[in-house]
């Protein structure tokens, strides 16, 4: 991709709508802001202007960000313009003529990467902000694309790189040969480092249910109730429900929000063994997801003969549906729910919430949910083991902390970032 040429998007959402944001970034942008809207403004500085080249399309206000102060670290122009679909197209036209180039999907915050703007566990956190949904995604997303965690791993690499000094010094200022062991405070400071790195190992899976959702499974047998209670949670009419048993053969997922956290729910097949290929599929993908959930909701219903409840490391809590047929002989800690009376559904939003709660804490916003942070920590932790180990041979402890400073800087993506990067700025809307 090149960056020596002016890309132009239409950055705000679909058309037509009240405003539109139309954004430049490059080097013509000066140029292309004078052609079109007259004297370019004073930086920073919000302008009313009328626009258009040879006639007037439209009036709207105009900023430009002089390079290194903008997004993108180039020189950059939003132009907020009335939000039709003609008169945004004719802009876009405008200075397409002039020589700007429609911008591809993610390309504003590329150049922002590579002009050392943010990095990349900073991009990933701006991509999380644009597609988050609940409360504690947009706040998960916004700690990590401030800063919280490149910072974090910027303090880490100057440690290492103060550890690796030490050693240094001790092998310049050692006789070929007489080189010692390395000094106990060495390895406390180490040891320190490995568990700040462990501990935010730890907290990667609570990362993870904000960013992906708290996985709750429905499963019971055939005809508990399971696709009724999910249209109930969700508010709609999305599985089929019918009085017939094995009704539910795919997997459903539906997300919604309890509490400000995102919740997927799962819907499945009931688990029997059927002479359907089709259902046997269904059951098979149905124990799937009961080992991958986070929590497993067990429906036992008055009218179907019970199960064995499948074996699987999730929390289990038992509901017992249909509740409005009879008064059910409850356990101490099931619940009793009813799709018809709407018996036991708040209590049950209350206990999913208060899971959600335990399992994700409360307090700061985590900074890592990735596979790609998990991969980094624990190969970050493994090589300060590697450290550890090697304290009698200074030259292998300092190789080890090398790989741990490799393994947090391919996260900040200082190197190999391109494969990351590739597959995430796909995932970004045009104008980003
Ligand atoms: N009275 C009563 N009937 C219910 C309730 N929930 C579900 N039913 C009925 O039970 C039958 C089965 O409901 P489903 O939601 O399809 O059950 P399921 O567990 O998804 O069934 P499969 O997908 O076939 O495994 C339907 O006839 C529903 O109308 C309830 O709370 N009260
Ligand atoms: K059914
Ligand atoms: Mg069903």
């Amino acid at each position: 991709m090149l960056i020596d040429d002016t890309i132009v998007a239409l950055s705000s959402g679909a058309l037509p709508s009240g405003v539109a944001v139309i954004r430049l970034s490059g080097p013509l942008t000066r140029f292309l802001v004078e052609q079109l809207c007259g004297e370019v403004p004073t930086p920073r500085q919000m302008a009313l202007r009328s626009i258009g080249a040879r006639t007037i399309l439209d009036r709207g206000l105009v900023v430009f960000f002089q390079a290194p102060h903008s997004f993108t670290g180039e020189d950059c122009a939003e132009l907020q313009v009335h939000g039709s679909p003609a008169g945004v197209r004719a802009i876009l036209r405008t200075l397409t003529e002039l020589g700007a180039r429609l911008a591809e999907a993610g390309e504003f915050t590329q150049r922002a990467f590579e002009n050392g703007k943010l990095d990349l566990v900073a991009v990933e956190g701006l991509g999380d902000l644009l597609s988050a949904e609940t409360e504690s995604q947009r706040r998960q997303a916004l700690a990590r694309f401030e800063g919280g965690l490149s910072d974090k791993i910027e303090r880490w690499l100057d440690q290492l790189l103060d550890l690796r000094a030490e050693i240094e010094a001790q092998l310049d200022f050692s006789d070929e040969g007489d080189v010692g062991a390395l000094p106990d405070d060495f390895a406390e400071k180490v040891r320190a480092l490995q568990m700040e790195l462990m501990s935010s190992l730890d907290n990667v899976e609570r990362g993870r249910v904000v960013r992906e959702g708290l996985r709750v499974a429905l499963a019971g047998p055939p005809n508990a109730g399971k696709s009724s209670l999910l249209n109930a949670l969700a508010n709609s009419d999305i599985a089929i429900v019918t009085q017939e048993a094995g009704t539910t053969r795919d997997v459903r997922e539906v997300a919604i929000d309890i509490d400000g956290q995102l919740v997927v729910l799962l819907d499945l097949a009931g688990l029997r063994s059927s002479d359907s290929l089709a259902e046997t599929e269904g059951v098979r993908r149905a124990h799937a997801e009961i080992l991958r959930a986070d929590l497993v909701l067990w429906l036992v219903a008055p009218d179907c003969p019970p199960e064995a409840i499948p074996e699987t490391d999730a929390p289990i809590l038992r509901l017992a549906t249909k509740s409005d047929l009879v008064v059910h002989d409850r356990r101490e800690e099931d619940i009793s729910v009813s799709v018809i009376s709407s018996i036991g559904l708040v209590e049950l939003r209350e206990r999913l919430s208060k899971f959600a709660q335990t399992l994700v804490g409360v307090g700061e916003p985590v900074l890592v949910s990735r596979e790609r942070d998990r991969l980094a920590l624990r190969q970050g932790c493994e090589a300060l083991t590697g450290t550890l180990d090697s304290l009698n041979s200074p030259e292998l402890a300092a190789e080890s902390l090398r790989i741990c400073s490799q393994a947090l800087e391919r996260l900040v993506g200082k190197i190999d970032s391109e494969r990351v990067l590739d597959r995430l700025f796909s995932s970004f809307c045009i104008g980003k």
